[in-house]
């Protein structure tokens, strides 16, 4: 804890500052992060069609549920990620493996758990709107 040059490395003292790293760090996860990019686009799509759709509320709170899980799996993932690239550089590691390849599955679980929510939700409105 402490300052480098006029970098802050010290805790956060007010609500309204942490606050304000915590919008930096959705803003990098933004810039930096394809995959956090096709997510929140892909999420957007989904939200808008489900106005569309006018699901209903227990719909809602599983569709926001799936989106949001996965949106902080890849910011989990990317955590994992820029921490191991912090200890190990460029080097080969076998641990640094195992974190990044495990971080990578936890995306994939998450994503399977929003894809077989979609399913069960919109598969049947969808269909019914065909007949
Ligand atoms: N330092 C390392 N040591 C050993 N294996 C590594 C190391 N860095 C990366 N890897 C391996 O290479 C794979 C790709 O690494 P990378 O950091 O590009 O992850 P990624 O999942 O492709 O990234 P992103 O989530 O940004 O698409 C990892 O899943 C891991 O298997």
């Amino acid at each position: 804890m402490g300052l480098k040059g006029n970098k802050q490395v010290h805790k956060n003292k007010h609500f309204i500052v942490s606050f304000l790293h915590a919008l930096q760090g959705i803003i990098t996860l933004i810039k930096s992060e394809r995959n956090f990019r096709f997510h929140l686009f892909s999420s957007l799509v989904v939200i808008i069609f489900s106005v569309y759709l006018k699901i209903n509320l227990n719909e809602w709170l599983w569709t926001l549920l799936a989106l949001f899980l996965v949106l902080l799996s890849e910011t989990i993932n990317t955590i994992v990620e820029t921490v191991v690239d912090l200890f190990v550089g460029d080097k080969y590691n076998d641990l640094a493996k195992k974190a990044k390849d495990v971080a990578a599955g936890g995306v994939l679980i998450a994503s399977l758990f929003s894809i077989l929510v979609g399913l069960i939700i919109f598969l049947p409105i969808i269909l019914q709107k065909l007949n």
